[in-house]
C-alpha cells in the first residue's frame, strides 16, 4: 500500500494534501485529498469521509465548502476520495454524459461489463481507503461519513449497510431513493444490470427500512434546500423520512428555505454538520 504525495499546502495551521495510489478495488490509480488539522501533529484524530456528487473530484469540497477552518478548530481530519475510477483504460459512457461513467461512480460495486473491471467504488470507500488512511496518517478509528447529492446517496447507503463502522452520518441534498429517479435508474441499470432486485442494496430508503435494531442506529442528519432544482425529480427526501418513520429511526431531515443544490448551500451548513459529527466522536 504505497501512496505518493501529489500536493501539500498549509491551511489553518493544518495541512491539505493530495495523494495518488494504485487501488486494488478499482484497479487503477486513485487520487484522494486529506485535511490534517493542527492537532494531528500531537495526537491521532478522528476522520470525516466526504463523498462528493456528480462531476466532482477530490477537490470540489476542499475548495468550496469552507470546512477546513472549522475542522481545524474541532481537530478533525477530512478525507475526500474521487467520485469514480479514472484513466485511459477505464470505461466511460459513450456520450460523455455527466451522470454516468467518469465522475459518476455512485459508490457501488458494478457487476456489469465493461464497468465491473474498475467501478468498485463501494469497496474502495468502505474498505480500502479507510485501511490506507489508518495505516499512513495519525488518525483514530473513529469515522464519520457525509456527502452531497450522489455522495449523499453514497454516505447514507454506506452508513446504513455498515452502522458499526461509523459513529454518525450526514448528507446534503442526497439522492434518497435512486431506484425510483432518473439519475439512479440510469446508473443502476448501467452498473448493476436490468434486474432491479439487485438495486435495492444501494438504495438508502430501502436499506433504512431493513434496520430493525435500535441499539445499532447511529445519529443521522440530512439537510435539503427547498429551492433545489433537482428536489422533486431526483432527490425524494420524503422516501427517506417515510422509511425512517416506518422503523423508528431518529433521522433528522431539515428542509432549508431558499437554498439550491450548490456548494453555497453546503458552505452555509457545513459547520453544523462538522459539529454534529464532532459531538458523536467522543
Ligand atoms: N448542473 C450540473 C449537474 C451536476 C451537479 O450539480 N453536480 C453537483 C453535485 S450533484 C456538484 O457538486 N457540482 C460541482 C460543483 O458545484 O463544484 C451539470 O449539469 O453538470
Amino acid at each position: 500500500m504505497t501512496i505518493e504525495q501529489v500536493s501539500s499546502a498549509k491551511v489553518f495551521n493544518g495541512w491539505h494534501k493530495q495523494f495518488s495510489h494504485q487501488s486494488t478495488s478499482t484497479q487503477c490509480q486513485m487520487r484522494f485529498a486529506i485535511f490534517l488539522p493542527p492537532q494531528a501533529q500531537q495526537q491521532n484524530v478522528p476522520v470525516l469521509y466526504w463523498l462528493s456528487g456528480l462531476t466532482c473530484t477530490d477537490e470540489n469540497f476542499m475548495q468550496k465548502a469552507g470546512a477546513l477552518k472549522i475542522a481545524a478548530m474541532l481537530g478533525m481530519a477530512i478525507v475526500c476520495p474521487d467520485t469514480s475510477p479514472r484513466g485511459e483504460n477505464v470505461a466511460d459512457d459513450n456520450d460523455g454524459a455527466y451522470d454516468f461513467g467518469l465522475g459518476a461512480g455512485f459508490y457501488l460495486n458494478a457487476t456489469q461489463a465493461p464497468y465491473k473491471a474498475h467501478y468498485q467504488m463501494y469497496d474502495y470507500v468502505v474498505n480500502e481507503l479507510p485501511a490506507l488512511i489508518e495505516t499512513h496518517f495519525p488518525v483514530t478509528k473513529q469515522r464519520a461519513i457525509s456527502g452531497h447529492s450522489m455522495g449523499g446517496h453514497g454516505a447514507l447507503s454506506i452508513a446504513f449497510k455498515n452502522l458499526q463502522k461509523y459513529t454518525s452520518v450526514s448528507a446534503f441534498s442526497p439522492i434518497c431513493n435512486p431506484i425510483n429517479c432518473p439519475w439512479g435508474k440510469k446508473a443502476f441499470n448501467g452498473y448493476l444490470g436490468k434486474n432491479s432486485q439487485t438495486w435495492f442494496e444501494y438504495d438508502s430508503s430501502e436499506l433504512l427500512k431493513k434496520l430493525t435494531d435500535p441499539q445499532s442506529f447511529i445519529p443521522a442528519l440530512v439537510d435539503q434546500g427547498e429551492s433545489d432544482t433537482f428536489l422533486t425529480e431526483q432527490l425524494a427526501p420524503q422516501a427517506l423520512t417515510q422509511a425512517a418513520e416506518q422503523v423508528g429511526y431518529p433521522l433528522v431531515l431539515r428542509m432549508q428555505q431558499g437554498y439550491d443544490h450548490s456548494y453555497y448551500f453546503i458552505a452555509s451548513f457545513i459547520e453544523e454538520h462538522l459539529r454534529f459529527h464532532a459531538q458523536h466522536f467522543n
